[in-house]
């Protein structure tokens, strides 16, 4: 028997209780300070890979491609503190 879970449908099943009201806003932020905090420590809440025994082998491989990916496009600007900014 095959079990299949709808990534896409899983997450877009907006649940204000976990996301909050502005559930249906893009709002990568809300991962500022880290996935427990964003979904209130709901581990099901939020598996882009998955979870448990099958959870996805390429996770860590995905994860550097990504960073290096992420390096690559970041070289192509440069970067310095707005003139309005304080600490
Ligand atoms: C952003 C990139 C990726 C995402 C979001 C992703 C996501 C997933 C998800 C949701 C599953 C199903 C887990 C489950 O059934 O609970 C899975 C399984 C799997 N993924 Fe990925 N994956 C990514 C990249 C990769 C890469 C780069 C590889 C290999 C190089 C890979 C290899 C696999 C394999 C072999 C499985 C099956 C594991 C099993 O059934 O035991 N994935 N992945």
């Amino acid at each position: 028997m095959a079990v299949c879970i709808p990534a896409l449908a899983l997450h877009h099943e907006y649940d204000p209780q976990i996301w909050g009201e502005d559930v249906h806003i893009f709002k990568p932020e809300r991962f500022a300070d880290g996935v427990p905090n964003a979904t209130k420590n709901c581990a099901a809440a939020f598996m882009p890979f998955g979870m448990g025994p099958r959870s996805c082998v390429g996770l860590n491989y995905a994860f550097t491609e990504i960073k290096i990916a992420l390096s690559m496009i970041l070289q192509q600007y440069s970067f310095t503190l707005s003139p309005t900014h304080t600490h």
